[in-house]
């Protein structure tokens, strides 16, 4: 596997985190406490998180750490410097002052209407956010979509891992102040004004490396480092952004645990929404293990036939996303109170994918289990007023 990672490259525990009593370290992460038959977070228990989770963690506590870290300004300082050589170049070949500022502005309008487009109720939750804040949830947004149509978009039969080495390389100088196109100019205007780290955005791309050979998942635990790659990386990306509310009194590691939770509660549920549709193209995202414990084999997934077995799996499954879902939930009060809509409604709106699931009786190999608009609307509004709470 080309290109290099923090969560591959160092499985040690983190010292601090291991040392802590879970309660302080935003809990045991749900995947251990699924082991665990779901038992409550305790101190003792902390031995058990894999190798997998303890580095994946490692990743949030850098995060966390970096919303106070001196480093994290230094470097944002560095890349302004950069794009300010950027716009002075803009500018220069174009002979207009104005147009250097002007081109960023139509670079985040662009990324907002990217997102208009692909993904309209989430459009809608940005309004009520800052401006400022907006505009880098729709720059970050783009990057992720980009970096995913690489290998789920119509030219994906050509992508390499020497071509996602490049998206790396351009992800890099974007962080350095030398963005590529306007997209990237946005994200690295976003990169110099929130204290965002380059590490999740590397590791989505190594997710993306994954799907170009991996197409099967041993265990849940190479699963679930699987959905930390393409989507634990968005709660860490975008929690900067967001901001932790002033009045909370949650450390910046348990916010960032449940964005993490969250993450991987929407992967896992998309993951179980979409069976049918991987299994035609070849691909099982389900632990093998669980699959043979529960008596199942990968032909049973291609024959696509809800038998009894696959009911009691299913349920499993389920009950394994409504954890992350409840440890992300616990999170979300302590967002700044304009972006706690947004995500909480994203939040209860993913997780009934799960109820729609069961209302299909566990058929999600030829129906699709989608929330209606009626469900859809009256969650808003609902979500609007839980957000209103103060932490
Ligand atoms: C404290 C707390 C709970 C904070 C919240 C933090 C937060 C906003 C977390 C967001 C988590 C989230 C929405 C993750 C997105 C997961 C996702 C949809 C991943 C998809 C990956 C690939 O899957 P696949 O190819 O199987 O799926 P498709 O068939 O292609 O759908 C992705 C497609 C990766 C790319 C991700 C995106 C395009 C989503 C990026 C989203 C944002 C930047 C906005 C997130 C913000 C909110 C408010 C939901
Ligand atoms: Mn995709």
């Amino acid at each position: 596997m080309a290109g290099s990672s923090a969560v591959y490259t160092s499985c040690r525990p983190h010292a601090r985190a291991f040392l802590l009593p879970a309660d302080q370290r935003g809990g045991l992460l749900p995947a251990a406490a699924w082991r665990r038959g779901g038992a409550a977070p305790r101190a003792s228990l902390v031995a058990a998180r894999t190798a997998t989770e303890e580095a994946v963690y490692e990743v949030v506590l850098r995060q966390a750490a970096l919303v106070e870290d001196l480093q994290g300004r230094r470097a944002a300082r560095e890349a302004e410097a950069g794009r300010r050589r950027w716009r002075d170049e803009q500018v220069e070949q174009e002979g207009d002052a104005e147009l250097g500022w002007g081109l960023l502005g139509d670079a985040y309008d662009r990324c907002g209407e990217v997102c208009a487009e692909y993904a309209k109720t989430f459009y809608l939750g940005t309004q009520l956010m800052t401006p400022e804040r907006r505009k880098a949830v729709w720059a970050i947004y783009v990057w992720c979509r980009r970096t995913d149509e690489l290998v789920d978009g119509p030219n994906s039969s050509y992508i390499t891992p020497k071509a996602l080495d490049r998206w790396e390389k351009r992800l890099e100088d974007l962080f350095e102040g030398r963005p590529y196109d306007m997209y990237d100019a946005a994200l690295s205007d976003t990169a110099s004004k929130f204290p965002i780290d380059i590490q999740p955005f590397r590791d989505m791309i190594e997710g993306m490396r994954l799907d170009l050979w991996k197409s099967r998942y041993r265990t849940f635990d190479e699963l679930y480092l699987y959905c930390y790659y393409v989507a634990g990386t968005v709660g860490l990306m975008t929690v900067p952004v967001m901001g932790i509310a002033p009045d909370s009194k949650a450390s910046a590691e348990s916010v960032y645990n449940a964005a993490l939770a969250l993450g991987i509660a929407n992967q896992l549920t998309n993951i179980l929404r979409d069976v049918g549709e991987d299994s035609r193209r070849g691909r099982i995202y389900l632990p093998l293990d669980e699959l043979a414990q529960a008596g199942l084999t990968e032909e049973d997934i291609f024959r696509g036939k809800v038998t009894d077995k696959w009911r009691r799996f299913m349920k499993g499954q389920i009950q394994r996303a409504r954890l992350f879902f409840d440890e992300a939930e616990k999170g979300v009060m302590h967002l700044d109170s304009a972006s706690r809509w947004p995500v909480l409604a994203s939040l209860w709106l993913y997780r009934q994918i799960l109820d729609a699931i069961e209302a299909n009786d566990y058929n999600n190999f030829t129906k699709r289990a989608y929330v209606g608009k009626a469900k859809k609307f009256l969650s808003l509004p609902a979500a609007y007023a839980r957000a209103a709470l103060s932490p």
